[in-house]
């Protein structure tokens, strides 16, 4: 047992659920980053995404609604702009969706959301729901597997550029903005969860959080690699290859 003063210790058990559980282990993300998918598989994952994407600024306003810290809100609120973007600047949202342009998709088809495997909206809901439902320091916890996301990026980034003709600067822009806007957000919310979470109890609490998120991104995966991978059965209402070209 740890003592809960040891913010150190605490941060480090933090990043040992990254470790261990965060999602750049998953097999589809080996196979994706070294040019192993084919092009309906790269397609699966863009449209899959595109709803976890999509969700996101959801979960941040549901966040947002429940805070009555106006710093707390004011030093939030940047996280909902970088993702639907600004009246002169475009978001995360637009650039997903040139993303799925560039692997061939109606880009109208992916932002209908249409096709997305059950198992992701039951997973990415359940993100939404968490975070308007749990006590404060669990909705800013789940977040932290952005502590883990620049270094995935960066891995996706090469990958991407180095095995698929789709890609290049355009369609990879999303994960480019990416790498800036993310170390902001969670270095805010990395000192806001060792600032909050001074008990035993709520470590416990930040640290299950993160853990529940790791898990709401390895289901997506899940079921996409069981889908379009092995043993390759789509449910129904998933995407079948040839729906929603461009
Ligand atoms: O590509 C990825 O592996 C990845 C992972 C995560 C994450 O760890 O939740 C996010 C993102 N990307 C991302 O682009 C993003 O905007 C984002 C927001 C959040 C969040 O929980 O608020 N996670 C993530």
């Amino acid at each position: 047992m740890t003592d809960p003063s040891d913010r150190a210790a605490f941060e480090a058990r933090l990043r040992r659920i990254g470790a261990e559980r965060y999602h750049d282990r998953h097999p589809f993300h080996a196979l994706l980053h070294s040019g192993g998918c084919s092009i309906d598989q790269v397609r699966a994952w863009v449209i899959n995404r595109y709803y976890y994407q999509s969700r996101i600024p959801m979960k941040d306003a549901a966040f947002m609604s429940r805070v009555e810290d106006p710093a707390l809100r004011r030093a939030w609120r940047s996280r909902i702009e970088d993702h639907d973007g600004t009246e002169d600047q475009p978001g995360g949202i637009w650039r997903w969706l040139r993303l799925a342009e560039g692997v061939g998709l109606d880009p109208d088809y992916v932002a209908s959301a249409r096709g997305v495997l059950p198992a992701t909206r039951f997973a990415v809901d359940a993100y939404v729901r968490y975070v308007r439902d749990q006590p404060l320091l669990a909705a800013v916890a789940s977040s932290l597997t952005e502590l883990f996301a620049p270094a995935i990026h960066e891995q996706r980034i090469a990958g991407l550029l180095a095995h698929y003709d789709f890609a290049n600067p355009q369609t990879i822009s999303y994960f480019q903005h990416r790498l800036t806007e993310a170390p902001r957000d969670v270095a805010f919310g990395l000192g806001w969860v060792l600032d909050h979470a001074r008990t035993a109890e709520q470590q416990d609490m930040a640290a299950d959080a993160l853990t529940f998120k790791t898990d709401v991104l390895w289901a997506q995966l899940d079921a996409l690699h069981s889908a379009y991978v092995a043993p390759g059965r789509i449910p129904p209402g998933g995407w079948t290859p040839g729906e929603g070209l461009a």
